[in-house]
């Protein structure tokens, strides 16, 4: 279980940008993470995901409190983590081939023996064909490179992933492409997601369940009348109205 509990974080300490949220990540769930703007979701994300130490609250995996962050945290603790940005270009080393990107996680952990077959497997999977393997992150398209940072967050096969707007700047078929990415992914391993967005269509299709800010900033449960909205907007939905809608299969709600 990925539990954050009463999470305050931001970039200085008086005018802390997240107050106290709180969200479940259960084994094998995936949960959207919806919110306007300039929010907080980037910032709770990195903390969820060990990249950010938060000023107060406690983040716990499988029961035990995590106590560092970022360099400082255990190993183990830190590749149970698959982290995918929204801009790829700022997360890709530019003189690295999408081979050698996808397979730094593996190099950094001293698994290099493994490198051609994962790298080679988890190509097929985001759908990079061999010649987009040889370039460098300026000589493929924002959507190849999101493809190719979707592998390396897959590369060590992580517990948990945590998708930071992960499509937002791509087109509906490669949305589709990632999407399925990582629900074979997590088919296969059990591992949970949260995926932060905007895309309430996109989150509730692809999602368990979603999460709006103000429920998990709030300080109390989401009250009945919001999970009331949450089942009504689910039970209603029209799968004509959005071309992602026919690209990106519908996940079954348990509770709907
Ligand atoms: N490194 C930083 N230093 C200072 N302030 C930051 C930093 N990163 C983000 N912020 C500020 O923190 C606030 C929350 O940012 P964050 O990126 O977490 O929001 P968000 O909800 O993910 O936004 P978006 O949906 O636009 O990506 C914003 O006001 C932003 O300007």
């Amino acid at each position: 279980m990925l539990e954050l509990r009463g999470i305050t974080a931001g970039y200085d300490r008086k005018a802390p940008v997240v107050r106290g949220a709180s969200l479940t990540v259960a084994p094998g769930e995936s949960v959207g993470l919806l919110g306007p703007s300039g929010c907080g979701k980037s910032t709770l994300a990195r903390v969820a995901a060990l990249l950010h130490r938060p000023d107060s609250g406690a983040l716990l995996l499988d029961g035990e409190p995590v106590r560092r962050w970022r360099h400082r945290a255990p190993r183990a603790q830190r590749t149970a983590f698959g982290v995918v940005f929204q801009q790829p270009r700022l997360s890709a080393d530019p003189r690295l081939r999408l081979t050698d990107l996808i397979a730094e996680p593996l190099r950094a952990v001293g698994r290099r023996d493994a490198v051609p077959d994962r790298v080679a497997e988890l190509a097929q999977a985001v759908g990079l064909t061999p010649d987009l393997l040889d370039r460098r992150p300026h000589e493929v398209s924002d959507g190849q490179l999101q493809r190719a940072c979707l592998a390396r967050a897959l590369v060590l096969r992580p517990r948990w992933l945590i998708c930071d707007e992960m499509t937002a700047m791509l087109d509906a078929s490669t949305t589709a492409a990632l999407v399925t990415a990582v629900e074979d992914y997590r088919t296969t391993t059990g591992a949970g997601l949260l995926a932060v967005g905007h895309d309430q269509v996109l989150l509730d299709r692809w999602c368990d369940r979603t999460l709006h800010w103000d429920d998990v900033t709030g300080s109390t449960p989401p009250t009945t009348e919001r999970l009331q909205r949450q089942w009504t907007r689910q039970a209603v939905y029209e799968p004509e109205a959005n071309s992602r809608d026919k690209l990106v299969p519908k996940r079954s709600h348990g509770a709907a």
